[in-house]
């Protein structure tokens, strides 16, 4: 988690309870974060929603069981999380529109999905925030980017900011980067994964058992990770600090360099982006 601080956030509704709402839970039930009124989360499925209704301080609803769900939770809560797949948040948006508080403010999470899209499904009396988390938050390590819609005020945005903050660090920029930031950062735990996965593989090729191969590359990438944070340093010093002239790190990077790396991960976050205009354009 991260550093206990105390919060205080007013009445909750996440709408949506998969992989991203359910991390951005874990920040809301941590110690030192209490919600005013509770928080009401809404899911598809009845077991999922069982499974959140044991958290103490969530009330939980399935839309399976009950076609109101989304609009109880709605009802009478400031801060509404909208955390659905991105085609599904038209026909989510049209479902709750009435039964929203005014003054509201709702915070989409969703890939893609315009605060245009979202003000022109939504009444006035409301507010839009788009944001981008990642999955590290679960740990209180997510790097959250937020943008303003056309009719949130400063206090608006700070509240937003302290939500985002019970999991993480947060980083406002305007609307128009936030496609290019999910491609970073929304992405990006996905990206490391792989080279974690791939290095994993090359050990257990080289003779260790997959419990070992664990040990040694989860441990180098934490370690790696927080000498980069701690140190302060520039990754390609530290990168040249473990690369000894004529030694065996050498060799290693000549053959990773064959991949041209950067050009690899320009072309992956722009086809990254381009995938974000087409769900925006859905
Ligand atoms: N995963 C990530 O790393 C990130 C995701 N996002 C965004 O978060 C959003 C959710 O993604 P993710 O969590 O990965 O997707 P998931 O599929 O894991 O979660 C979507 C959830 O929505 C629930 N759901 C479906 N229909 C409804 C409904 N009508 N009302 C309420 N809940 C419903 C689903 O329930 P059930 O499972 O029972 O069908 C499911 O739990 C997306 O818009 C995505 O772009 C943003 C940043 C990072
Ligand atoms: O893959 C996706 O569409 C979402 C957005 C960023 C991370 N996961």
């Amino acid at each position: 988690m991260s550093d206990t601080k105390n919060v205080t956030l007013p009445t909750i509704a996440m709408l949506g309870a998969g992989s991203m709402g359910r991390a951005i839970l874990s920040g809301l039930t941590a110690p030192g974060v209490t919600v005013s009124g509770g928080i009401r989360v809404t899911n598809r499925s009845k077991a999922r929603a069982a499974e959140l209704a044991g958290i103490p301080g969530v009330t939980a609803y399935a839309t399976e069981h009950d076609g109101d769900a989304n609009r109880l939770a709605v009802d009478g809560a400031e801060l509404v999380i909208v955390a659905v797949k991105p085609g599904m948040v038209p026909d989510l948006l049209r479902e709750i529109a009435d039964s929203l508080t005014p003054g509201a403010i709702v915070v989409s999470v969703a890939a893609g999905v315009t605060i245009t899209t979202f003000e022109s499904l939504l009444p006035p009396s409301v507010v839009v925030v788009r944001s981008m988390p990642n999955t590290p938050a679960v740990v209180g390590k997510a790097v959250t980017g937020i943008s303003p819609g056309n009719r949130s005020e400063p206090d608006d945005l700070a509240l937003v900011r302290a939500l985002f903050e019970t999991v993480g660090e947060v980083v406002e920029v305007p609307e128009s980067q936030l496609d290019a930031l999910s491609t970073i950062s929304g992405s990006g735990p996905a990206y490391v994964f792989l080279l974690v996965e791939a290095l994993t593989a090359a050990a257990i090729e080289k003779g260790f058992t997959p419990e070992q191969a664990r040990t040694l590359v989860n441990g180098t990438f934490l370690g790696a990770s927080e000498l980069l944070v701690a140190s302060g340093e520039d990754p390609a010093e530290l990168r040249r600090r473990v690369t000894s002239p004529n030694g065996t790190t050498e060799r290693a990077i000549a053959v990773l360099s064959e991949a041209d790396l950067p050009s690899l991960f320009t072309r992956a976050t722009t086809a990254a982006l381009t995938r974000a205009q087409e769900l925006a354009a859905q």
